[in-house]
């Protein structure tokens, strides 16, 4: 299972975590990964933790004041970015414009959606994977793994039937080892997630946790 930790713009310590996640990854058959803000990034790359972008934009090299360049997300030592989470939504033109920003990069794409439909509509994009949050349960501590296991069945079917070679994650509300075996079991391969992490009081606990039984 891939687990992905978003930092968002939580007020903790992007460098204590990215440790964390770099020496849970070392313990266990899981991969993790996380993800800091864009201005973190390259502090987050050098402790050598799996590093991604939280965003990128549609654009290329130019005069693009205030915008993320894959490029420079990329240089910055990113190795996947997440594009259209639900808290940073992008037209259908530009999530795929960002797609192809991030190919040029060669950075891996993880497209956030908010339902099977929408799953199917990226997964057609052609990303690395789908990620289906609905945003009703993001940040609740309740796991849409059990909170709305059909939408999760149904975005992996939804994805199955767009493009095989599309990977699905789960996020919303998972926090624990329990929540990622239901993630696991409804069929996806993996799990974003950040409050569980990013707002722990001792997130090498939490994330200890979240690798135990796999
Ligand atoms: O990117 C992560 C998701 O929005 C889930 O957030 P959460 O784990 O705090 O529910």
């Amino acid at each position: 299972m891939f687990v992905l930790v978003n930092l968002k713009t939580y007020p903790c310590d992007p460098i204590a975590i990215a440790e964390a996640v770099r020496d849970v990854n070392d313990t266990t058959d899981a991969r993790l990964a996380v993800a800091p803000q864009a201005a973190h990034i390259e502090r987050v790359a050098e402790t050598g933790v799996e590093t991604w972008a939280q965003h990128v934009d549609p654009i290329e090299y130019g005069s693009n004041t205030g915008h993320t360049l894959a490029e420079t997300a990329a240089d910055a030592g990113a190795v996947g970015t997440l594009i259209n989470h639900s808290e940073r939504r992008l037209k259908l033109a530009d999530i795929d414009g960002a797609l192809r920003a991030a190919e040029r990069s060669d950075l891996e794409t993880i497209v956030c959606a908010n339902n099977p439909t929408q799953v199917g509509a990226a997964a057609a994009l052609e990303p690395d994977a789908v990620a289906v949050e609905p945003p009703e349960l993001i940040g609740t501590g309740t796991p849409v793994s059990q909170a709305d296991p059909d939408i999760v069945r149904d975005a992996v079917e939804a994805a199955e039937t767009v493009d095989p070679d599309v990977a699905v994650l789960c996020g919303a509300g998972i926090s624990t080892g329990d929540d990622v075996v239901s993630a696991s079991d409804l069929g996806t391969e993996g799990v974003l997630l950040a409050s569980g992490v990013a707002k722990a009081d001792d997130p090498t606990a939490a994330l200890e946790s979240l690798v135990e039984p796999l």
